[in-house]
């Protein structure tokens, strides 16, 4: 739950973001300010530039105009491993796990940003690097078990063998081991039928319980997540910002309906 105001100093913050590719206005002047602790979703129809704003966010690519601020701090340009170093972890709408490996180590090499060793103090120190290898798999353990214990349960299993569902919750593991301010989720859901989804919604609030801390921005299609998880709602239309708010609120609003709910959804 959101305990700062939103004129508090937010943990995240995008000022006029904006990116062209060619004559495509992708991201058109995107203002956003999320909160500690706070859940926000972000909606759009397909092609709205919500992958593209996670983008700019992440470092992947570099704005044509505009700022993104964290924790106060300009970030924007900065490569992408700087801005996973500082705080600020995602997932993809396509699986980036290694499947040949177990689902510990999964979670361990999403730790790579917090862990001092390197390859020349495994030859040089070894024993400091294995205490601190057996330390990070104790909280990779913690990490999977504080997410699902049923994951936890088969985390000496190989990556590759879990359900699409699981996939996505391995991911989600992996994003928490960096210790992030901000967590952002690509569509978690995707692919999860809506027990799946269910569970999904149990195991971020899980999360959000464990680290009290942590803010989540979320791109999301489902609508039931949408309705019942964040504090707030922004919409995405043609790369603009086109309402933000209760989903309650924004569900409602002609502009909002048009570009994605459609008239069915304001009648539910
Ligand atoms: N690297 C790129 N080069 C050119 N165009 C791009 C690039 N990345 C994204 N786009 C375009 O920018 C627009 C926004 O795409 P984006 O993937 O951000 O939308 P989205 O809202 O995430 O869509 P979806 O819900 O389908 O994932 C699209 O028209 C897309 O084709």
């Amino acid at each position: 739950m959101v305990t700062a105001s939103d004129t508090a100093a937010p943990i995240l913050e995008t000022r006029d973001l904006t990116i062209s590719f060619g004559g495509l206005v992708a991201v058109n002047g995107v203002d956003l300010r999320l909160a500690r602790s706070e859940v926000m979703c972000i909606i759009g129809p397909n092609g709205a530039g919500k992958s593209t704003l996670f983008n700019l966010i992440s470092g992947i690519y570099r704005p044509t105009r505009g700022q993104v601020l964290f924790d106060g701090q300009d970030i924007t340009g900065k490569p992408v491993h700087r801005i996973a170093a500082i705080g600020i972890a995602r997932t993809f709408q396509s699986s980036r796990l290694f499947n040949d490996l177990t689902l510990l180590d999964n979670v361990l090499i999403g730790m790579h940003t917090r862990t001092r060793s390197g390859v020349l103090d495994a030859l040089l120190r070894p024993g400091r690097a294995r205490a601190e290898l057996d330390a990070a798999a104790e909280r990779a353990e913690a990490i999977l078990h504080g997410l699902s214990p049923a994951l936890h349960a088969r985390r000496n299993t190989l990556a590759g063998a879990l359900p699409q569902a699981d996939r996505r919750r391995l991911e989600i593991a992996r994003a928490l081991a960096s210790e992030p301010k901000v967590i952002m989720l690509d569509e978690p859901s995707s692919g999860m039928d809506d027990r799946d989804t269910d569970a999904l919604i149990g195991d971020v609030r899980r999360v959000m319980a464990e680290k009290p801390g942590l803010s989540f921005l979320i791109i999301e299609h489902d609508m039931r997540l949408v309705a019942t998880l964040p504090d707030r709602v922004t919409v995405i239309d043609y790369g603009s910002k086109i309402a933000e708010g209760d989903y309650a609120d924004i569900r409602v609003m002609p502009r909002v309906q048009e570009a994605y709910l459609g008239q069915r959804a304001a009648n539910a």
